[in-house]
């Protein structure tokens, strides 16, 4: 009984890193839990306090969020951890070599969500609305140029608590990570996409592991959902085409039917009154090209000019 048991990988136990936010290791605990049920493996949530956590005022300077990933990477390289789950979103375009993308599993919710007591139409002119997304700001600027936009940061607790206050009228946030955190309630619209494309990978998760670890990798695509793989795959590719972060204003959505990708893509100038927007479609198994030709398109009607307005 008092006999050590080893390492949790001797015990065949398979460790997986999470941040510590609420919304984090719901979704960790929702791909844990999953990949036990398919597997019968015993799969135990270590939690990882990373960079951009304790210095989250200066994220925009550090380059986004994709802190919060690299922090987890290191975790995995340095082999305290057996794998990771990400918001897809918050993935640099770049990829990491010491990486593999094992799963994508199916994706939740894409939509961006209002959180308020009235809808976006209802609310009286000159309003305050929370949000600190260049690309929200811009498309919800072309739906009510009358609405004052004000940049909050902080987790969506905060955020939220900013309406409650009184603070703000409403707050735009990702629906599905209104739903990780139980918050799914407050949510007084759901923005059609065709009015506010959402970030791409928006919804989706990552599942990170090792990429030397075979047999894990193995295991972990029990989780991929191809179809979902082959949308983010083309709505990222856009992203790195425009050479584009998560803070710039560019918005992207595809959906695989099995046979048919369709994918829209959307750069907004900061004021709303400018996008360039285009909608393309074609074989899945050409994702990453289809968004490559799609983001070229976009660069050659003006794309680059937009972003490069508010972006340097
Ligand atoms: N950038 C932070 C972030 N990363 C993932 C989500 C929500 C879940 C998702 O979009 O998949 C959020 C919060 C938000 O955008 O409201």
């Amino acid at each position: 009984m008092t006999q050590s048991l080893g390492p949790a990988t001797a015990r065949g136990v398979l460790r997986l890193g999470t941040r510590r936010s609420l919304m984090a290791t719901t979704q960790s605990g929702q791909v844990a839990d999953r990949l036990a049920a398919l597997t019968g493996r015993t799969v135990e949530l270590v939690g990882v306090t990373t960079f951009g956590d304790v210095t989250k005022a200066q994220l925009a300077q550090l380059g986004g969020t994709g802190v919060f990933v690299s922090a987890l990477r290191d975790k995995l390289i340095e082999g305290e951890i057996d794998f990771a789950v990400h918001s897809l979103k918050d993935l640099p375009t770049k990829p990491d070599p010491r990486v593999v993308l094992a799963a994508i599993p199916p994706r939740d919710d894409p939509r961006d969500a209002l959180v308020g007591a009235e809808k976006l139409a209802d609310l009286a002119p000159g309003g305050l609305v929370g949000t600190g997304s260049p690309r929200r700001v811009a498309q919800l600027r072309a739906l009510r140029p009358d609405l004052e936009y004000v940049p909050i940061r902080g987790n969506a607790d905060t955020r939220i608590g900013k309406v409650a206050s009184g603070e703000l009228r409403a707050v735009v946030l990702a629906a599905a990570g209104l739903g990780r955190i139980g918050r799914a309630a407050e949510i007084s619209q759901f923005f059609d996409v065709a009015d506010m494309l959402p970030a791409p990978g928006q919804g989706a998760l990552a599942v990170e592991c090792r990429a030397g670890d075979a047999d894990l990798i193995d295991l972990l695509g029990l989780l991929d959902d191809p179809r979902t793989r082959t949308a983010v795959t083309a709505e990222r590719a856009v992203l790195a085409t425009l050479e584009a972060g998560c803070s710039a204003p560019v918005g992207a959505y595809a959906t695989d039917d099995g046979h048919i990708l369709s994918l829209t893509a959307a750069v907004v100038a900061f004021d709303g009154t400018r996008s360039v927007r285009k909608s393309t479609a074609g074989d899945p198994f050409a994702a990453m090209e289809l968004g490559r030709e799609l983001a070229t398109a976009m660069i050659a009607e003006g794309a680059g000019t937009l972003m490069g307005e508010r972006t340097h």
